[in-house]
């Protein structure tokens, strides 16, 4: 894989560091590296977003990308936190794109870290709606990455909320790999005006993809196989009835944080809330998860 100057000096400074919990300014952003037996974490404090996660032994499982905008603009790579709204705002375009969550600063409140794994409890520094509250779970446990997001209404009005947690996943080349898991479910074709259509048995990718898919079964995950790395990934979603696929293919030539040397270097399996097939409104005192969970199994996997 080719890295730039930039991804090339957050690895080796990571690769340099002793174990342990060590903090560290990338391209202006504020990040924090934890480093132990289980492997390396990163997460950025702008968006609470998961930067890095590398399980001991292994690749990376998220990508990231090698010419990022630098701060306070938004992260293209890791997992970016999508929240109130999942892509265009449904009322005023000129809202940012995938909410305000991406670009706010978070904290860590809590965490526990030792040889066999971690958890982190993050929130945002400031509230993002009046009256909500937002809490993002960082789990890793057995060489598996889980996050849950979760929103309560502690407000006195119903609030609309769609939402994504966005994984970038680390592939050798997006066009040797393929998408199971998601046959015969419904989709939304979001390069072709929301077509409607059916998933197949397996998805790979030869151009733009962005689709928008109704799964109403998690509970055998999606599997992202990646036959140039010989690696599969399990990603399971919960608390989620959209699945959303992302790959920008040509487009990424005027992605200045992508590029077309880049964008074959990753695609997008995201578990979200959307307003096709989810339920949008969180009523007044309740309240909602939505979590996502990866690990790599033996290749080629058994289905
Ligand atoms: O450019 P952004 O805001 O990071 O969004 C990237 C992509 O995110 C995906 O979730 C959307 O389905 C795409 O339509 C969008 O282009």
């Amino acid at each position: 894989m080719d890295h730039s100057p930039f991804q090339d000096s957050l690895e080796t400074k990571i690769t340099s560091m002793d174990m342990g919990c060590h903090s560290l300014q990338w391209c202006g952003y504020e990040l924090i590296v934890f480093k132990d037996l289980w492997g390396e974490l990163v997460i950025s404090l702008l968006g609470g977003q998961v930067m890095l996660f590398r399980p001991a032994g292994e690749k990376p499982l998220l990508w990231l990308t090698a010419k990022p905008a630098g701060a306070p603009a938004a992260i293209r790579g890791g997992i970016p936190v999508c929240w109130p709204w999942f892509a265009e705002h449904p009322q005023n375009p000129e809202l940012p794109k995938h909410g305000v969550a991406r670009t706010a600063r978070w904290q860590i409140d809590d965490q526990a870290v030792d040889e066999t794994g971690g958890r982190w409890l993050m929130s945002p520094e400031l509230s993002l709606c009046d009256g909500i509250q937002l809490q993002l779970e960082i789990t890793v446990a057995d060489a598996e990455l889980s996050l849950a997001l979760t929103t309560t209404n502690g407000s006195a009005q119903p609030m609309t909320l769609t939402q994504a947690l966005h994984s970038y996943f680390a592939v050798s080349d997006s066009h040797d790999i393929e998408i199971q898991g998601l046959a015969d479910c419904r989709c939304l074709d979001k390069v072709q005006d929301m077509q409607p259509g059916v998933m197949p048995p397996s998805l790979r990718f030869t151009a733009e993809t962005d689709l928008v898919v109704e799964q109403t079964d998690n509970s055998d995950g999606v599997m992202l196989i990646d036959h140039g790395w010989k690696r599969a990934l399990r990603i399971i979603n919960r608390g989620s009835g959209s699945t959303v696929i992302w790959n920008p293919g040509s487009a990424a030539a005027n992605m200045s944080d992508v590029g077309m040397d880049q964008v074959s270097q990753f695609v997008c399996v995201e578990a979200a809330r959307t307003r096709f097939f989810d339920e949008p409104v969180l009523a007044v005192g309740a309240t909602q998860t939505l979590a996502t969970s990866v690990r790599s199994l033996p290749y080629p996997p058994a289905r």
